[in-house]
């Protein structure tokens, strides 16, 4: 059911930043830009490589070599496999697309593996550029070996720098920045949930909608335009402002419909933050070794014993989980200590989901099980401390822990009275909000396993209420990334801001860049990629 996402758990990723190198101006997309100026006779473009597989041994591990001088691989480094000779064709050039047995030999002629070579000339390649691809055997020595020797084949081979060949199709103009992030965020999905939102956004899908918004803010902006440069002469005026009104108002809501998703991409790509809070000694940590299945948080009977935030990453029913076990809360004159519980209040405030575990045994002093047909007015007022109180809201799930230690649950008349405390505290959404799902609170034992079941199920319910994209509309956009978010509110039926709008637009897709944009996004791609 729970699964802790190690780094193990992740595909070994090349970007270890040992492989730098000078940057290269490229070509951009010819759809969108002025074609650059034509390069010196003495430039020439690099031809970058990298291995396209992990690091480690494996069966095979992938080299990739792409640019000008790509095929000078295939004709100094490569033979005809054992017992074969070369055919005239296949002496220069290799054929195109299509996996070919060879030798792969040093500069000097020691054979070194034998492997598949694939080849894609610039037309089907996606860089637009030659493109090699040596499919070896996985070792790690071999592959460090070519690495030090393709650049003796001449000087314009070099290694490439993360994302240079997803950045290279994007500058072909075959991807757009969208298609670019969504294949960064597969190659860096842990769980399910990350990889649909992500595979949605690398097919292209975002790119279509966004298109198609920027389309007809143009279309506005025409009609704008128009009235501003010909309207009272041309007497054009009549409708079209009208026309230009409707079509804004049209995209605005849109675009705030698309906004008004309270961060759910961005929540799961970059994980789903759960603070368990409460007073000291209710079974936090014990709920946390739960959830996490082994002993990752200290567990004693002294009140206190957590100080600093515990956190751990868990795959939870495929959604990404950050779930942070907190120091208890209560006023103490401890200086460590009241760190620590000021660093569990900045956690509570910033989750997206709050577990708040309270000791049975504690909130309800004085009760006696033996109450079980006390009216809800006269049983014991519970006691909650004024800051675990403060921090609850109405995305916190409140958990009654150590139901074991109580001979009998607690009743519902005291069950009834922690409620009545809680809206008289202004608390009454969180009860009512819980009660409308499955009631007010989640009685557990951290000890004995009751409940914890269905505690999972509750949060499991709550998760997929709030952050479960996969049903949402095909052609609705989700921001994925803060750089989605448009100043929508200054999308009004004006020329200037219809500009700004367009170009903001472009921006996303990338159609309009800026090279810090760019550098953003191919900087947290592997080597490689
Ligand atoms: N009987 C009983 N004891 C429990 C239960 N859950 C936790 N405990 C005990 O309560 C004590 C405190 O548990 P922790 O999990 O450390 O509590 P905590 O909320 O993390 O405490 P602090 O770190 O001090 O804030 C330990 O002795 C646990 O064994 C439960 O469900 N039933
Ligand atoms: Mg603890």
């Amino acid at each position: 059911m729970l699964r802790a996402l190690t780094a193990s758990a992740r595909l070994p990723c090349t970007c270890q930043g040992s492989y730098s190198s000078p940057r290269v101006a490229h070509t951009r997309p010819a759809s969108s830009r002025p074609a650059p100026p034509p390069p010196p006779p003495s430039f020439r473009l690099p031809t970058i490589f990298a291995p396209a597989t992990g690091k480690g041994k494996s069966a095979i591990s992938i080299l990739r070599i792409s640019g000008p001088d790509a095929l000078d691989v295939w004709r100094k480094m490569t033979r005809p496999p054992r017992g074969r000779t070369h055919t005239n064709r296949t002496r220069s050039e290799p054929p195109e697309r299509k996996a070919i047995l060879r030798r792969i030999v040093a500069p000097d002629g020691e054979v070194l593996d034998e492997g598949v070579v694939l080849y894609f000339p610039s037309h089907s390649a996606l860089t637009a550029q030659p493109t090699l691809e040596l499919h070896l055997h996985g070792s790690p020595a071999l592959m460090q070996l070519l690495l030090r020797l393709l650049p003796s084949l001449g000087n314009t081979f070099r290694i490439a720098e993360p994302g240079e060949f997803t950045r290279l199709a994007f500058e072909a103009g075959k991807m757009d920045l969208t298609e670019v992030e969504g294949i960064r965020d597969l190659v860096e999905a842990d769980t399910e949930a990350q990889r649909k939102l992500a595979a949605r956004q690398a097919s292209g899908q975002m790119r279509v909608a966004y298109d198609s918004m920027r389309s007809e803010a143009i279309e506005a902006m025409a009609l704008i335009e128009a009235l501003i440069d010909f309207g009272e002469d041309e007497g054009i005026s009549e409708g079209v402002y009208e026309q230009a009104r409707q079509k804004v108002n049209t995209l605005s809501s849109r675009i705030r419909k698309y906004l008004d998703d309270g961060r759910r991409g961005e929540i799961l790509r970059q994980g789903i933050h759960l603070a368990i809070i409460g007073p000291p000694n209710a079974g936090k940590s014990s709920l946390l070794n739960w959830l996490a299945q082994r002993e990752a948080a200290i567990v004693t009977a002294v009140p206190g014993t957590t100080r600093d935030v515990v956190e751990l990453a868990l795959d939870f029913h495929g959604f990404p989980v950050h779930v942070a076990d907190t120091a208890g809360l209560r006023s103490t004159g401890d200086e460590v200590e009241a760190i620590g519980i000021e660093r569990a209040v900045a956690k509570a405030e910033t989750a997206d989901i709050k577990l708040c575990v309270l000791p049975l045994d504690e909130i309800f002093p004085s009760s006696s099980p033996s109450s079980s047909s006390t009216p809800a007015a006269r049983a014991p007022a519970p006691v909650i401390d004024p800051l675990t109180l403060s921090l609850i809201d109405h995305h916190t799930l409140i958990v009654l822990n150590k139901l074991d230690a109580h001979v009998e649950p607690p009743t519902a008349a005291q069950l009834g009275a922690l409620e009545a405390y809680l809206r008289q505290e202004g608390k009454s959404w969180a009860v009512a909000g819980a009660r409308e799902r499955e009631g007010a609170f989640a009685l557990v034992s951290a000890r004995d396993g009751r409940g914890l079941a269905q505690l999972a199920e509750r949060l499991k319910g709550e998760v997929k209420r709030r952050f479960d994209l996969s049903d949402a509309l095909e052609e609705t956009p989700i921001v994925t990334q803060e750089r989605h978010h448009l100043p929508s509110d200054e999308i009004v039926s004006a020329g200037e801001e219809l500009r700004y709008a367009v170009r903001s637009l472009g921006q996303i897709t990338g159609m309009v860049d800026t090279e810090e944009v760019l550098g953003e996004i191919f900087r947290g791609f592997c080597i490689g990629k």
